[in-house]
């Protein structure tokens, strides 16, 4: 579960329907404890609608014809969104427009969004007449009309529609939570191998449920067609509920050679879902983000952002680190050096600077060609005006809180932006094997 996700612990149902009287007849007495029937379809609405009514002010009414089996799952994949958000605002400034794909009759993305961050708007698409009606029915009674603009689209259309409609639209982020299945063969199959989970309802139309080749062909036209769109969203997500449609997705993106991708997972009781972002930009999400730790998807990764190379000299003295480091980065031709105070973000950070290169001018190869083109005296070559290559280094010193990641002294060099992996990789190589001389040639320790 996301770790800022607040439904760890079930909730005191007796005092949630103090708050939504609506839940009231839906509770369950045994002696002391209260609970509610989860094979029970209105309970479980009453209970979506009552967690969002009491934690995020919204009045919904969940039509009992459609989909919405809890907000524990909508809730995570909101919250990484926001991270993806927040790691990368230094592009993309608020306001926030993102857009749902398939809202359903709730439009619980957007109005969760919404209500959790002021600056968010949204497009929100559906191809369903009845969904459409109470997405914007239930946009209306939260007063965000302003806010999340709900479009009728058509299965035939573009998946990005609202983009291709008005080429000027650009935006922050897609989010989906697609049809899932292929066919009703392909819902009863999945029933029968659910049928001794406890909380197995599943009660949504067909049009929710089915598509043709079922979700993994539904991100796969995504990644099309994200092709045409372009830098035009800064990021596409979208949530998968089958690991081998995770695979597929995967593969339709390294085919495509889109290399700026990540992956996460939200696992929820006996039940896991993941999600997958990807974009064309140079903007580099950290690994916290776009990897996963869990053993059976390693394959799916994509290569680490985050470089970290163990230092054990000198780790009681942080400031020689520090001078050690300020002086690798300053003896680079051509980079800028911005001292950073990460204190404030990490507890455990040492010294940290962000640095921006607009070409390689530290490898062996390019201080060759630079110094052959300086003796040559021919015309100047003009220089690119951004930069190539933004990234940010630090000292991650020992902090025995943090378990056995945080008990060493890393050098740690994280890939902000840029297209290029082996000038990333190589930078961070050559500036540590200068602090590694300094350290070696060090006699303090
Ligand atoms: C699994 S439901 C998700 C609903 C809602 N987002 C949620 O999480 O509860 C999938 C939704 O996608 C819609 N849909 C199906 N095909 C679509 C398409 N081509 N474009 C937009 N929405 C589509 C369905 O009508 C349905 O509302």
């Amino acid at each position: 579960m996301h770790p800022r996700n607040s439904y760890r612990v079930p909730p005191d149902f007796r005092e949630l329907a103090k708050t939504y009287p609506p839940l009231k007849p839906c509770l369950i007495f045994q002696g002391d404890s209260v609970s509610i029937d989860f094979k029970n379809e209105v309970s479980q609405r009453r209970l979506t609608e009552a967690l969002l009514y009491r934690d995020f002010g919204i009045a919904l009414e969940i039509p009992l014809n459609r989909l919405l089996r809890n907000i524990l799952d909508r809730l995570n994949y909101v919250l990484w969104i926001q991270d993806i958000i927040q790691a990368t605002q230094f592009l993309e400034r608020s306001p926030i427009r993102g857009m749902d794909i398939g809202t359903g009759s709730s439009a619980i993305y957007p109005l969760l969004s919404c209500k959790l961050d002021p600056h968010w708007s949204f497009i929100a698409t559906d191809v369903d007449a009845f969904s459409l009606q109470s997405a914007r029915s239930n946009v209306e009674k939260n007063g965000l009309l302003e806010r999340i603009q709900v479009f009728a689209t058509s299965p035939d259309a573009p998946i990005f529609a609202p983009l291709h409609a008005d080429p000027k639209t650009s935006i922050a982020f897609t989010m989906c939570n697609p049809p899932f299945y292929s066919s009703r063969e392909d819902v009863a199959a999945s029933a029968e191998a659910k049928e001794f989970e406890p909380s197995a309802v599943c009660t949504g139309a067909d049009v929710e449920m089915i598509t043709p080749g079922g979700e993994s062909v539904f991100v796969r036209r995504m990644v099309d067609e994200s092709l045409q769109i372009g830098t035009r969203c800064w990021w596409y997500t979208s949530m998968l509920g089958k690991m081998a449609s995770l695979t597929e997705v995967i593969s339709s993106l390294q085919g495509h050679a889109i290399n700026n991708y990540g992956v996460t997972e939200f696992v929820q009781g006996t039940t896991r879902r993941w999600a997958v972002v990807w974009s064309f930009g140079d903007v580099r999400l950290p690994d916290s983000i776009a990897r996963t730790t869990a053993p059976q998807l390693q394959s799916l990764m994509p290569p680490r952002n985050t470089l970290r190379q163990p230092f054990h000299a000198l780790s009681q003295n942080p400031s020689r680190l520090a001078e050690l480091l300020a002086a690798a980065l300053a003896a680079v031709e051509g980079v800028r050096v911005v001292p950073l105070d990460m204190h404030m973000h990490t507890p455990n950070a040492g010294a940290a600077f962000t640095v921006s290169a607009v070409k390689n001018t530290w490898s062996r190869g390019a201080r060759r060609r630079h110094k052959h083109a300086a003796e040559s005296k021919g015309p100047a070559v003009p220089e690119p005006a951004a930069p190539g290559l933004v990234c940010r280094m630090q000292w991650i010193l020992p902090d025995v809180s943090h378990g056995q990641e945080g008990s060493g002294t890393f050098l740690e060099c994280q890939w902000v932006l840029g297209k290029d992996r082996q000038l990333f990789e190589g930078f961070a190589s050559h500036i540590s094997r200068k602090v590694s001389e300094g350290v070696s040639a060090d006699p303090s320790d």
